[in-house]
């Protein structure tokens, strides 16, 4: 019996089907890929071109894609710094649950900050955290602009908007890392075998 948060006289139930069972069942490992990076970096191509692979070499994978999620699970959330870090938190709890189903679960937030990000490598097993940096320079991020959502921010017409107004911190210690090479980004089947290559060489693609 414990405490926790603001829940008191809390006990925490087991049940006979663990997280190995599932593991067996699905012949692969739970993990988070967690995918950072400024808007228009690339994140959600990425995420569903990775989901499209996996799906293709029959493992069970699912993306988590901040935008999306805005509609429903944060939809109580902003942008504010106690917002993104509540996000993040909160995404981040959702991942572990995935990750304990067996499933290899692709999160796509911006996920500006530094600690939040290590916070939610914190809660997952052991070296089940794999942080994938999309570095890429904010100009071309800009000059992609999908949504038009820089230019909004550039005439002032957002404010705290990633990038320009609003902080975002590299990460130091990733476990892999998107780049431009001679100038070029990789193409998104590049992107996500890259992925791959590090789940296959580390064994999440089997039991
Ligand atoms: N102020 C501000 N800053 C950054 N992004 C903004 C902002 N306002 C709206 N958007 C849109 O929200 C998407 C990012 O949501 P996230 O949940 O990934 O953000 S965060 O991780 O909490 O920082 C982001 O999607 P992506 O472009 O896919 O990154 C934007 O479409
Ligand atoms: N590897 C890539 N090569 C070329 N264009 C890309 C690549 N990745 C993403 N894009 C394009 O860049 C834009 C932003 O990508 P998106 O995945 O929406 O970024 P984010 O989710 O980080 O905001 C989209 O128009 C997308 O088609």
């Amino acid at each position: 019996m414990s405490a926790i948060g603001k829940s008191t006289n809390i006990f925490w139930q087991e049940c006979s089907v663990g997280k190995l069972d599932r593991q067996k069942l699905l012949k692969q490992k739970g993990c988070v890929v967690w995918i950072t990076g400024l808007s228009g970096s690339g994140k959600s191509t990425l995420a569903c071109t990775l989901g499209r692979e996996l799906h293709s070499r029959s493992k069970l994978a699912y993306v988590l894609d901040g935008d999306n999620l805005r509609h429903g699970l944060t939809k109580d959330l902003g942008f504010s710094t106690e917002d993104r870090t509540e996000n993040i938190r909160r995404v981040g709890e959702v991942a572990k649950l995935f990750a304990d189903a067996g499933l290899i679960c692709i999160a796509s937030l911006i996920s500006p900050y530094r600690k939040d990000r290590d916070s939610c490598r914190g809660i997952l097993p052991e070296s089940s955290f794999i942080e994938v940096f999309m570095n890429m320079p904010l100009e071309l991020c800009e000059a992609r602009d999908p949504k038009g959502l820089y230019k909004l921010a550039r005439a002032g017409k957002i404010k705290g908007f990633t990038g320009i107004d609003d902080p975002y911190e590299p990460p130091l210690n990733c476990e892999i890392e998107i780049k431009q090479e001679n100038g070029v980004c990789p193409s998104p089947n590049a992107m996500a075998g890259q992925v791959v290559g590090y789940l296959e060489e580390k064994g999440f693609l089997q039991e």
